[in-house]
């Protein structure tokens, strides 16, 4: 498979401040690539980047095997962006702004808009200034599917979006995934990218932490770890996120599970449940530092 999207050691500072800092890494063709990191961490530096809208201080990005600067016209044809503010002129309405974004695309994209509109439960003939926010994300998701790009690139997508609408917009990702587009799916909600997406890359601090499967990342070795019978913890290295009861204790452990095992034969433990945790747990008490 081909990378669709190429990052090499990408450096973008904002004057003195830290933007991002020496990033590398790809997408495969048909992929769906997560890309996490906290406030901050520098993933919307690097979306804007991929889209030609800022300058890099250093490095560069090719996309579609292309460079991102020298072919941004060409490359944004095919690419599907969904920022993550929803912002649009107020005073139009939804059908005009739909249109206009369809024009941008030299494409006459009626038939997809009107499938998009109807899955979304949109109302067309309201002007944006009297939609809420989830609506106008709607009209954001319209406007990056509506000209069937090969790239998506999509910016905190979810976020002000109903459950069942959430899972419409999944849906409607996974169906043009499997028909061969690429999605690169920036998100705070690591529930999402764990359920979505194959790969994933965490950034913090404008740094790239880990790339890998997210099967990978969720296992990062760590159980949770729940025993019955006692209230104290095992005097092992790798515990976190305790929670103690009167009669049981839970929490996180990261390390060899003979280690555990040994730890607690010399305790009267009444029965014990080790589970995988969520990505949630794993992100919070693991790559924090
Ligand atoms: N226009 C700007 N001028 C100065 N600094 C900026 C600018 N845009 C972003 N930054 C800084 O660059 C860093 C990365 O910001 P960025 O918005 O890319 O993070 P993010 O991961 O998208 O965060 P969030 O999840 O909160 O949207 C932050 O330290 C931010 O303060």
């Amino acid at each position: 498979m081909n990378n669709i999207i190429e990052i090499n050691n990408l450096t973008k500072k904002y004057g003195k401040a830290r933007g991002i800092s020496d990033l590398n890494f790809s997408v495969k063709e048909g992929d769906m690539f997560g890309f996490i990191g906290p406030n901050g961490a520098g993933k919307s530096t690097t979306i804007r980047l991929m889209l030609g809208l800022i300058s890099p201080s250093s490095g560069s990005i090719s996309i579609f095997e292309k460079d991102s600067k020298e072919n941004k016209i060409e490359i944004l044809q095919r690419v599907g962006y969904m920022p993550s503010e929803a912002m649009f002129y107020p005073k139009m309405r939804v059908d005009e702004i739909i249109d206009f974004s369809a024009k941008l695309h030299n494409k006459n994209c009626k038939n997809q808009s009107s499938e998009l509109c109807e899955r979304l439960k949109v109302n067309t003939k309201k002007k944006i200034e009297e939609l809420s926010l989830g609506n106008r994300k709607k009209i954001s998701i319209i406007c990056a599917m509506q000209h069937e790009p090969d790239l998506y690139i999509m910016d905190e997508p979810t976020s002000g979006l109903d459950p069942l609408m959430q899972k419409e917009f999944f849906d409607l990702l996974l169906e043009r995934n499997k028909r061969g587009a690429t999605v690169f799916l920036s998100s705070h909600i690591l529930s999402e990218i764990q359920r979505y997406c194959k790969n994933a890359a965490v950034v913090r601090e404008g740094k790239l932490i880990t790339v890998d499967s997210v099967e990978q990342l969720a296992k990062a070795n760590a159980k949770r770890v729940k025993i019955y019978g006692i209230c104290e913890v095992p005097k092992l290295d790798g515990i976190k996120d305790i929670f103690q009861k009167e009669n049981n204790v839970e929490f996180l452990y990261h390390g060899k599970i003979a280690a555990l095992i040994n730890e607690l034969q010399h305790l009267s433990i009444d029965d014990m449940v080790i589970e995988e945790p969520s990505m949630e747990e794993i992100f919070m008490h693991f790559y924090e530092n």
